[in-house]
């Protein structure tokens, strides 16, 4: 079975979740199942093989994916957090999401001037999370090396806000 396969098997809809009529993509059951949660991360791997320097997370299931493959690729981690939750000095991004607004916080300085970052996440939806991310790494003084999510909305605004950077989604619907 291949990554997309594994992960439609194991991918759960949930109708009228986190607000009424929004159609919601838990994932969860994904990473609950090795096979699956196996696939995914060996793919982010191969297909981003040699394009990046680290991997950021987004909070907060961008951060189950981006540990797992910064520890299979020896990589640096950091993390892309909701606002409020990082000590120190912080830059910040506010958002647009399907369902509200949100803000995330990066520490600067943690990584190489220039280091070509990798941006995880679950889910692709508006793209306010990882167009907020891609900001947020550029301010730092990084480059964003693309973006590897699990599931793309291909119905929402999502890639095209992404447009001009490298993106590679296991599976579309
Ligand atoms: O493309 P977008 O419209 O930005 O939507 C995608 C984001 O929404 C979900 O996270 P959410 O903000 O609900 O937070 P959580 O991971 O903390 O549940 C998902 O995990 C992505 O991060
Ligand atoms: N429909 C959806 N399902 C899961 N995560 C999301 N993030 C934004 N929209 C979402």
């Amino acid at each position: 079975m291949t990554a997309a396969d594994l992960v439609l098997a194991h991918s759960v809809t949930i109708p009228d979740f986190p607000k009424p009529g929004i159609l919601f993509r838990d994932l969860t059951p994904v990473f609950s199942n090795a096979d699956a949660f196996h696939a995914v991360i060996d793919e982010f791997a191969q297909h981003f093989a040699g394009q990046f320097d680290a991997v950021a997370g987004v909070e907060a299931r961008g951060f189950l994916l981006s540990s797992a493959l910064a520890y299979a690729t020896h990589t640096p981690l950091i993390a892309v957090r909701k606002a409020g939750k990082l000590p120190g000095e912080v830059i910040r991004e506010d958002y647009q999401l399907e369902y509200g607004t949100a803000s995330l916080e990066l520490r600067p300085g943690q990584l190489p001037a220039g280091s070509r970052v990798l941006i995880l996440d679950d889910v692709l939806a508006t793209g306010g999370s990882c167009n907020a991310s891609a900001r947020l790494i550029e301010r730092a003084g990084y480059t964003v090396a693309g973006f590897g999510l699990v599931l793309e909305l291909a119905g929402m605004t999502g890639r095209e806000r992404l447009a001009g950077y490298p993106l590679h989604a296991i599976m579309s619907e």
